[in-house]
């Protein structure tokens, strides 16, 4: 299939329903055409400030979220639809090239690399709106770094409204558990997609994080509330490899550059003072588990592992046996007992010897950092030091690791904050004072 251009002929909104229909154009000899439907939770009031302020955003969510489509023909040229301010054509252009980055390489696409989203000129100032002050939204994804975000915010009387885009089971069993009343939105991709995926389309990873933070920050200037608050956390920021002179990230979206550039895109397009950032930017996966585990309440329903919502079985949790579960499970294991840690995963993967060659990726002594949400290799070496039992597991790993590794691994590097972060005073003494 050869395709010219992207192109966004229009979308729709419908305020009695909070149905939005956005729709795309793979232009060529022959033409496909998808329509993709987000519905976002009406609220009880809104008026025309809010209003306005949210059609900016669904111009923003109508480009970014069309990466999906893109995926099956990545056209050369992607012309966006309106004019917006130069910091949302550098955001789109940032989502086409370094979100879709894992695609070009897994498929051989160099060109992906280099586009560039062009946007008509003419783009017109927002009113500014000053939300810092009101609730805050809060992603929940059913994994231990959301749950910690709600908790810091919930203790520090910042009342907390939880969201989510398609709460799976997990997810719905983890706002039961906070006992806080919880927003969702519904996103339907173009089941045309999923044709052509079987009928052997190009296909692959896409920014997913950078849609569902459109649609959580559409979702909070709708109901009038505050920032949106995510839980990405610093080693999100770290790529997997350099291809071809730029820098391969799983986890694109969720790093502190895509983070930077939405909130950039928002403030010029939208006008929000203060429309986004994650609470645990600055902190390591190590150390959002130890934070964790002062929480018991979440531990029957938390669930980390990718594995479990591709099997869209509604029990399924923990697989045990992935990239993710590994290293959550070494993650949390310094910060309680491995009972308590055997119980959440149902099974103590210490004890399997099997695990130990997926162990040894993590701890940097094979290939590159794996396809997934993972913490550095760092990270996971310091775990390791941090762990003194004999389980077999471990007594392998540490015969495994050589001596010139251990030195490079830092106790008071990844447990002390730091690297970039967009966290506004208010809530930088907040996550201060949980620490
Ligand atoms: C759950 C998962 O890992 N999905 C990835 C997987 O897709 P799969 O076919 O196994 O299942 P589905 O997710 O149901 O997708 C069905 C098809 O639809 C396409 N698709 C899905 C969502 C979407 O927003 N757009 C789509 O086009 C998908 O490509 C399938 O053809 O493999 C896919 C190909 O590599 C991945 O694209 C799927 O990833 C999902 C978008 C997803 O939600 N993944 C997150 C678990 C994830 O990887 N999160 C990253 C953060 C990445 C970021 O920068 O945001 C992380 O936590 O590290
Ligand atoms: N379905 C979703 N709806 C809304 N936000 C989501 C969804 N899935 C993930 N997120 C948010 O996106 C960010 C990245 O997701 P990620 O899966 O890494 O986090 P998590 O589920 O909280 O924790 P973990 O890393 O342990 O899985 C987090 O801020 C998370 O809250």
């Amino acid at each position: 299939m050869q395709f010219d251009v992207m192109r966004f002929p229009s979308y729709a909104f419908d305020p009695s329903t909070g149905v939005a229909t956005f729709d795309y154009v793979l232009d060529g000899p022959e033409p496909l055409e998808f329509t993709e439907t987000i519905t976002l939770p009406v609220p009880d009031q809104s008026d025309e400030s809010r209003e306005e302020a949210l059609h900016r955003v669904l111009d923003l969510l109508h480009v970014v979220a069309g990466v999906s489509y893109f995926k099956v023909g990545a056209p050369r040229r992607i012309v966006a639809p309106k004019p917006v301010p130069p910091a949302a054509a550098d955001f789109f252009t940032a989502v086409y090239t370094k979100g879709m980055a894992e695609y070009a390489y897994r498929n051989q696409l160099p060109h992906v690399l280099e586009a560039v989203v062009e946007v008509p000129s003419g783009a017109t100032k927002a009113a500014e709106s000053d939300n810092s002050g009101r609730r805050p939204l809060s992603a929940v994804g059913g994994g231990k770094d959301s749950i910690v975000t709600l908790e810091i915010l919930r203790a520090a009387g910042l009342d907390p409204v939880p969201f989510s885009v398609n709460p799976n089971p997990v997810i719905k069993n983890v706002n039961a558990a906070s006992g806080l009343d919880a927003l969702a939105a519904r996103r339907q991709l173009d089941p045309r997609l999923f044709e052509l995926n079987k009928a052997g389309a190009l296909n692959g990873h896409i920014p997913v994080t950078a849609i569902n933070s459109l649609i959580a920050v559409a979702t909070a200037v709708w109901h009038g509330l505050g920032p949106v608050v995510m839980s990405n956390e610093r080693s999100a920021s770290d790529p997997n490899l350099i291809w071809n002179g730029h820098e391969v990230n799983h986890q694109w979206s969720k790093g502190v550059e895509a983070e930077g550039l939405l909130r950039a895109a928002i403030t010029a397009h939208v006008g929000l003072t203060e429309p986004y950032f994650s609470l645990l930017r600055s902190l390591s996966e190590l150390h959002i588990a130890q934070l964790y585990a002062r929480h018991d309440r979440y531990d029957d329903v938390v669930t980390s592992c990718n594995k479990a919502f591709k099997l869209h079985d509604p029990t399924a949790r923990w697989c045990g046996d992935c990239p993710k579960c590994r290293f959550v499970f070494l993650a949390m294991a310094p910060a309680m007992d491995r009972a308590r840690l055997t119980r959440i995963f149902g099974k103590d993967l210490f004890a399997d010897v099997e695990q130990v060659p997926g162990f040894l990726e993590l701890l940097g002594i094979d290939a590159h950092k794996p396809f997934e949400c993972v913490g550095e290799v760092e990270e996971s070496l310091v775990a390791l030091s941090m762990l003194d039992d004999d389980a077999p597991v471990l007594v392998a790993l540490r015969a495994a690791v050589p001596g010139t590794a251990w030195a490079a691994a830092s106790r008071d590097d990844v447990l002390t904050p730091g690297g970039p972060t967009f966290v506004p005073a208010a809530y930088a003494k907040v996550l201060t004072d949980a620490l």
